[in-house]
């Protein structure tokens, strides 16, 4: 694990949403890069390197008058930040048959028990997209499917793909950080039949796959859909998350013009999770 030195903001907001949700995704954008809630507000955090002075004049909610934001902010050595999401990290239920948790966690009866050390990596099931995910993997036949997990995070999605039979998984991610990680959670999970690449979709070309799983965000999708769906084999099956409700329509026209329908979406505090097929 590199010696990365983090900064930590602790914001207070009230009223918490949307506010909460605003922030976070302003936050991504300047190079935060991992979020934890509570029931107040947020932790957000950036590396050092990312860091500078006016980092916050560019997040337009925080002059919102309809909000009180109060923040306070500290510089964390790599080991704070270990115990900072441990303390944080409860394990999380997926309908009665999947719980994602940490390896000190104690083992779980489920009949999908998946163990995460996220370490900076967004997927622990804890983020409602991630949730949906892994609600709609539970809900689908995989056995001897062709996978693609773009966008993996912790390759929590990829391992409950092959947990649920998928014959082979691909699961790309653009950030360093992430391909290692991922590539850390696949083999403490003892997965066989994934393949962590490091990129973005320029890796799909001649590619094909029985079902393609994205939870990325909005932009991110609307550029690459149509290279999904190039990828995607006769009958295919899409899944797409991390964005918001309003959002369905665009998604679901650029999929349209790709030859794809909706059949079904899952909503969660505003987030959803969409299935998109041929
Ligand atoms: C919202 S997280 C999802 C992680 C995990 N799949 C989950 O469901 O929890 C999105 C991930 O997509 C990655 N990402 C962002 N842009 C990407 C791109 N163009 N191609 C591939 N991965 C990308 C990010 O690094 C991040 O790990």
């Amino acid at each position: 694990m590199p010696n990365t030195i983090y900064i930590e903001y602790n914001f207070e907001i009230s009223p918490l949403q949307p506010a909460a949700d605003i922030l976070i995704a302003e936050l991504g954008e300047v190079g935060f890069e991992s979020f934890v809630e509570h029931e107040t507000g947020i932790q957000a955090y950036i590396q050092k390197g990312e860091w500078r002075e006016d980092i916050l004049s560019e997040v337009t909610i925080l002059g919102n008058p309809q909000f009180k934001f109060d923040y306070d902010v500290k510089e964390l050595e790599q080991e704070n930040w270990n115990a900072t999401w441990e303390r944080n990290f409860q394990p999380i239920r997926v309908g009665d048959q999947c719980e994602v948790r940490a390896p000190f966690h104690e083992k779980s009866k489920v009949a999908y028990d998946i163990v995460i050390e996220p370490k900076m990596s967004f997927g622990t099931g804890h983020h409602e997209t991630t949730h949906m995910m892994l609600q709609f993997i539970l809900a689908h036949e995989f056995k001897g499917k062709c996978v693609l997990d773009m966008g993996c995070g912790t390759g929590v999605l990829a391992i409950l793909a092959e947990l649920k039979g998928a014959a082979s998984v691909d699961a790309i991610d653009i950030d360093n950080w992430c391909y290692l990680n991922a590539k850390e959670n696949i083999e403490r999970n003892d997965c066989k039949n994934i393949k962590v690449f490091e990129g973005d979709a320029t890796l799909l070309e001649g590619q094909k796959y029985d079902v393609i799983i994205a939870n990325i965000n909005r932009n991110i999708l609307l550029s690459d859909i149509p290279v999904y769906s190039k990828c995607l084999t006769e009958n295919g099956q899409l899944f797409l998350s991390g964005f918001y409700k309003e959002d369905i329509p665009l998604i679901t026209e650029k999929c349209n013009e790709n030859g794809l329908r909706i059949e079904k979406n899952l909503e969660k505090n505003n987030w959803v999770a969409v299935k998109y097929v041929f």
